[in-house]
């Protein structure tokens, strides 16, 4: 079908457009909204139902012609965008690989690396509420530019960085800059996207995140072979993205939206209407600007600093709710462990049998590109299936698959192979080490390791020996490590133990990635760039962001501690009682936003915090809203005329 330009583009060629549907629906048997009605239905029907109301018509029309008509524009936007999303996962993902060689080159302390990869989380999770400000301020587009030179400048930072400290400042830069990134992307691409595509979308940009952790292991497994300075350019790679991104962003608009409330009409108009492909705008124009209007009205207008949209959504029930919803799900996002599981998914699968290092780090490319394409079947489900339902049967499989990987952990804690040789300590006479009679306890004490040998039935001549201070890959004196390859050598376990479960706890890796990353990982993102009003979206997505941050460096901080107190099956099983809380709070509180326009979501917060489940039933219904004085008047309110 060939597009019209808008000033053509009118009532004319939507009755021609009618008039071609109606034509392929009688040729091909099609059912379509605007179906000629057969001549059965015609005799038997009233008149009304014969010829339904021009205005519906029009109104089907729209519908149809704008889901047939799907301009490419949306799509180099949210991808665009997007890069944002690959820069979160790229700069947070490489820094594990950079570390093994930066222990080397660099000799950085634990307390160093811990600075260095908690530096950035926590600089992040400061400038997501900074971001805040910014977007109300300079809008969208300016602080996706801001970002995007942050990340340039951090990544040539770390690229030349000349000592550990030089590194710490690249790495918070980083930080400001995916802080910026990771509240502005999603409320962007939503602003800019057709209701019917906008959780697509969305979900493009958490699918990014996703190859930037993937990228990241590639890049780390690659550079893992240049012993020295390879992790300048793990670090610095990050500028093309970054640079690109940049460069796009000079030629792309503005959020129309943003524009409106700015007061900036004209350009607002030119910019949807690019967006939309020159299709008619005017709906959707006036939706939004009397939406803004309204709100205005409600604000007694002017300027408004965070602070106080931060009071006024905390005063606003339905704002209040949305940030409850909002703010809950990134928190149970993080609360399921995912980062612990992307972080020490080596472990896991040295814990399978894979003893060499160079193997287990291409592995946890395997693990990252599983975590991606999963992802894609998110983006593929989200318009079909809805949020709602995407997000609670993902953290349900979620909750099981975290009973798997407890279960498979139990199992090999409880036949961890025994201690056979009682070595003394010439170093540290005292270590704690010599203590442990089972493998188990030894790995959970930080400062030791296990050292054995084994034949292909059963562990033997093994030892719970100090780790070398300087690096975990060696045991502190004799003749275990993880890089020798001498005959009489024995094998250097350092964070797991042999076992012959390992295949549970495989099972259950695989399993939590498959259920986790298409709902659970994306959703909270999506959901969180569409339930707020547009005067509290700013803040909304800032504040939510946050939350994101500081449970992300909470939960994969204190995951070796909480180990060394509840051990890994406790862990994993404490994970998925939270996932289950999860659940319960996702089932009772996240209402369905599939299809609607962003003015309308604000309707579904209204009733009660937590209703959700009970109607559940009303999900598939088409209910509209009108506005009437300010508020949300649900037209079935008084006169039961719910438009199926
Ligand atoms: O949505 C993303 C995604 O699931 C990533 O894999 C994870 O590392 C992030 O923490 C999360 O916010």
């Amino acid at each position: 079908m060939s597009r019209k330009s808008s000033d053509d583009y009118n009532l004319r060629s939507m009755s021609n457009l009618m008039g071609e549907r109606r034509k392929r629906a009688s040729d091909d048997g099609e059912r379509s909204l605007i179906k000629a009605p057969s001549s059965a239905s015609l005799s038997s029907a009233g008149p009304s139902a014969a010829s339904p109301a021009p205005a519906d018509l029009e109104r089907a029309a729209r519908k149809q012609f704008q889901q047939d008509v799907m301009p490419g524009f949306v799509y180099v936007l949210a991808v665009f965008s997007a890069i944002g999303g690959f820069l979160f996962g790229y700069d947070t993902g490489v820094v594990s690989g950079a570390m093994l060689l930066l222990k080397r080159d660099m000799n950085v302390t634990a307390l160093w690396q811990e600075l260095l990869v908690s530096g950035t989380v926590a600089a992040a999770a400061v400038s997501a509420l900074l971001g805040a400000y910014l977007n109300g301020l300079f809008g969208r587009r300016v602080c996706i530019l801001t970002a995007s030179f942050t990340f340039a400048i951090g990544a040539i930072v770390l690229g030349s960085a000349p000592n550990k400290e030089a590194l710490l400042v690249g790495r918070l830069i980083v930080g400001l800059g995916l802080g910026i990134a990771s509240m502005t992307v999603p409320v962007y691409i939503a602003e800019t996207s057709p209701p019917h595509l906008r959780g697509r979308l969305v979900t493009i940009n958490t699918l990014f995140i996703t190859a930037g952790q993937f990228t990241a292991s590639v890049i780390d497994g690659a550079f893992s072979y240049m012993q020295h300075e390879g992790w300048r350019y793990m670090l610095g790679l990050a500028v093309v993205p970054a640079l690109l991104q940049f460069l796009g962003f000079l030629f792309l608009p503005e959020s129309p939206r943003w524009l409106i409330q700015k007061g900036l009409t004209q350009k607002a108009r030119r910019v949807l209407s690019q967006i939309r492909g020159n299709q008619n705008i005017d709906e959707e124009y006036d939706t939004i600007k009397s939406s803004i209007e309204e709100e205005e009205k409600d604000c007694e207008g002017g300027e408004k600093i965070v602070l106080h949209d931060l009071i006024l959504m905390l005063t606003y029930p339905p704002a209040r709710r949305a940030l409850i919803v909002g703010c809950g799900l990134q928190m149970f996002q993080q609360l399921s462990g995912i980062n612990t599981v992307m972080y020490y998914s080596a472990t896991i699968l040295q814990m399978s049998g894979v003893r060499d290092d160079k193997l287990a780090i291409w592995l946890v490319t395997v693990t990252a590109f599983t975590n991606f394409l999963f992802t894609l079947l998110g983006v593929w489900l989200v318009e079909r299936v809805g949020r709602r339902r995407l997000t609670l049967g993902s953290i349900f499989g979620t909750v099981l698959s975290l009973c798997i990987l407890s279960v498979g952990f139990l199992l090999s804690a409880q036949h961890s192979p025994p201690v056979t040789l009682h070595l003394t300590d010439p170093t540290t006479p005292n270590s704690s080490c010599t203590t442990h009679l089972s493998c188990e306890p030894c790995m959970l004490d930080p400062s030791c390791g296990y050292c054995y040998q084994e034949n292909s039935t059963a562990v033997f001549a093994s030892s719970c020996v100090p780790v070398n201070p300087a690096s975990t890959e060696r045991a502190a004196w004799g003749k275990c490590s993880n890089s020798t390859h001498m005959p009489d050598s024995g094998i250097w376990a350092y964070n797991f133990c042999p076992t012959s479960y390992s295949w549970v706890v495989l099972l259950g890796l695989v399993l939590y990635l498959a259920c986790f990353a298409p709902g659970m990982g994306p959703m909270p993102w999506t959901v969180n760039s569409e339930i707020y009003p547009l005067w509290a979206r700013s803040t909304g997505n800032a504040c939510s962001a946050g939350v994101n941050w500081t449970f992300n460096v909470l939960v994969s901080l204190t995951f070796l501690h909480m180990a060394q107190y509840l051990t890994y099956y406790g862990v994993f099983f404490l994970y998925s009682t939270l996932a289950l809380t999860g659940f319960f709070f996702i089932y009772g509180c996240l209402p369905e936003t599939k299809g609607r326009r962003l003015e309308e979501i604000e309707s579904l917060f209204e009733n009660r915090l937590c209703s959700c489940g009970i109607s559940d039933s009303d999900e598939d219904r088409q209910v509209e809203y009108i506005r009437v004085k300010g508020s949300n008047y649900h037209l079935s309110d008084n006169d039961a005329s719910d438009v199926e």
